[in-house]
């Protein structure tokens, strides 16, 4: 689904990812995690083509994003961003109605319908549909973010810190939901958090990242059992 080949990327002298080469399969679930200003945003804004690496190649789908079409790309994936991303003076209904709108479907009850379908599916009431998203809690907000991402049929969602500014008790929910609607959906999903229990709980594998390089790439398991260097060992020694 997801491949990068040698990927540089510098901003100014500060060189943020160091030849990175990895790749995310179809419906896997991949968690990335590591120190602030690692490298982590700059890659997933590197996968939907929001930055362009200075060298290395960038394959989504098996299409290098040099080639591909930006915008019919960004509306196949799905981007869910910690307290933003959904537009302010549109109800919860049109936001998750926003890109099949753009991308034709107009019957209105039709998306009416699949609106509400999807709020019940992140566990929301119907009633939310008319709201705005001034209107809703944090919690409520990123589960708007993703039946949106999943009204565009994304098969591939791009979470970056989605859940970080929620208590533990919601966050723990939206985990749980998420887990489920992955498996139900087979959608890939690239996932940053800052918290490592949510790395090892939701990652079939995790990224560590370590000054824009793989520090380890495996699953939970093996990264709890062979921690590759000190400094996975001292992040998941808090697991
Ligand atoms: N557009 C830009 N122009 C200049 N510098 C940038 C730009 N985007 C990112 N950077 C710098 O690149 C580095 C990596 O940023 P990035 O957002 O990828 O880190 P991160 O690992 O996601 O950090 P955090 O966990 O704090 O969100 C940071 O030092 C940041 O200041």
């Amino acid at each position: 689904m997801i491949r990068l080949e040698h990927v540089s990327k510098s901003f100014g002298t500060q060189k943020v990812l160091d030849d990175l080469s990895l790749s995310v399969n179809e419906g896997e679930f991949l968690t990335v995690i590591g120190r602030s200003g690692c490298g982590k945003t700059t890659m997933l804004r590197l996968i939907n083509g929001l930055q362009k690496p200075d060298s290395g190649d960038v394959y989504v789908e098996g299409l290098n994003i040099k080639d591909a079409d930006l915008i019919a790309l960004r509306r196949r994936t799905g981007y869910v961003i910690q307290n933003k991303g959904l537009f302010p003076h549109m109800t919860v209904e049109k936001n998750i109605s926003y890109v099949p709108v753009i991308s034709g479907h107009k019957n209105k009850e039709e998306n009416r319908r699949k609106a509400i379908r999807l709020l019940k599916l992140v566990g929301l009431d119907e009633s939310m549909a008319d709201r705005y998203p001034s209107e809703l809690s944090g919690g409520q907000q990123q589960r708007v973010g993703i039946a949106r991402a999943l009204a565009a049929e994304a098969k591939l969602l791009l979470m970056d810190e989605p859940f970080g500014a929620l208590d533990e008790i919601t966050k723990r929910a939206l985990q749980d939901e998420m887990l489920a609607l992955q498996e139900k959906l087979h959608m890939t999903v690239v996932f940053i958090t800052h918290d490592i229990r949510e790395a090892m709980k939701l990652g079939d594998r995790v990224l560590v990242m370590e000054q824009g390089r793989i520090a380890q790439l495996d699953t939970p398991e093996m990264i709890r059992r062979h921690p590759a260097d000190a400094f996975v060992r001292e992040l998941t020694a808090s697991d």
